[in-house]
């Protein structure tokens, strides 16, 4: 088994990525951390606590972290998640307090309670609590397995015409984290664009006839109707985080690509881009890589399976 810890701002995509790491027997989801991102830190917490209720996986610690960004202000995708974060669809209250620690000391916590390199850090968020954890105690560096994020894009923006979201809300966040000399696989919208549902795969999920199914079934048709509506398409919506959690599984799934990768703080059209620099072979020292291809359709059987068994 892989252990993680799953950094996330829920939000449609990372709840899916929470299922796909409950449900597949490859991951064991040692602690959720929430941080402010899609929605307020208050709405993300209250989801994975909501997301952990439906599951019935209360023993997995689930603390919040970092409300608002390192410099900047708080920026939101309500037009994306809704008002509640997860629009369309009706969870469970949760009945499970939280862990009493900051996200940042459960994070540091965790990684000195295990093995060294034995722990994947899988941020789907924007990178506060990462960037604040490695100030606090910069020793995690050595300790953690690698760092394998959502976020990003090489080629590719979301919240700007360069710059992806997850890094545009904390850019500062994100320049501490890619800085730091632990490996990091970067999961960015190159990839994650490839990782649509078909309707079939929305049948398969379907018929599953489970709670859980019916929630993601919610959450999905929320998520692309918004999607199609803002694009003026009639495309399937691109699940981000799932990718993320999919590569720790079976890195099989995704070519990767080793390139240095540094992060935009100034550019008045630029800032939170994840600069790649393709000019060159990449020096031995190199320690990022970016997802290249995604293998859709075993993704997606991945997550049908992750939902399938859940739903016992
Ligand atoms: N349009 C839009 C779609 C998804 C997101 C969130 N940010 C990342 C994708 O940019 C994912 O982690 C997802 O949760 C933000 C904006
Ligand atoms: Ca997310």
């Amino acid at each position: 088994q892989k252990k993680i810890i799953l950094d996330c701002d829920p939000g449609h995509d990372d709840a899916i990525a929470i299922l796909l790491a409950l449900g597949h027997p490859d991951i064991d989801l040692l602690a959720i951390t929430t941080v402010v991102g899609n929605q307020t830190l208050e709405k993300v917490t209250r989801n994975a606590q909501a997301i952990i209720e439906l599951v019935g996986a209360r023993h997995i610690p689930i603390a919040a972290g970092c409300s608002r960004p390192l410099v900047r202000s708080i920026q939101n995708a309500a037009e994306v998640h809704g008002i509640s974060g997860l629009d369309g669809t009706h969870l469970p209250e949760p009945t499970h307090p939280l862990d009493p620690r900051h996200a940042v000391d459960l994070i540091i916590e965790t990684l000195k309670s295990h093995p060294p390199k034995t722990i994947t850090l899988v941020p789907i968020g924007g990178l506060t609590n990462i960037a604040l954890a490695v100030r606090k105690a910069p020793e995690i560096v050595e300790l953690v397995k690698e760092v394998v994020l959502m976020g990003g894009g090489y080629h590719k923006g979301n919240r700007s015409a360069v710059a992806e979201f997850n890094i545009a809300i904390d850019p500062e966040a994100a320049h501490i984290v890619f800085n730091e000399c632990w490996p990091l696989t970067m999961v960015g919208l190159d990839l994650t664009h490839q990782a649509k549902p078909t309707d079939q795969i929305m049948t398969d999920i379907a018929n599953i006839n489970s709670p859980i199914s019916q929630f993601v079934v919610d959450s999905l048709s929320y998520y692309t109707a918004g999607y199609r509506k803002r694009n003026g398409t009639d495309d399937h919506a691109p699940v981000h985080d799932p990718c993320a959690v999919a590569y720790v599984i079976d890195s099989s799934l995704i070519t990767t690509q080793k390139v240095p990768v540094d992060i935009e703080l100034q550019g008045g059209l630029t800032t939170g881009m994840t600069v790649a620099d393709f000019r060159h072979p990449p020096a031995e020292d190199c320690h990022t890589q970016v997802a290249v291809t995604l293998d859709n359709q075993r993704l997606w059987t991945m997550v049908i399976d992750s939902i399938r068994e859940l739903s016992h």
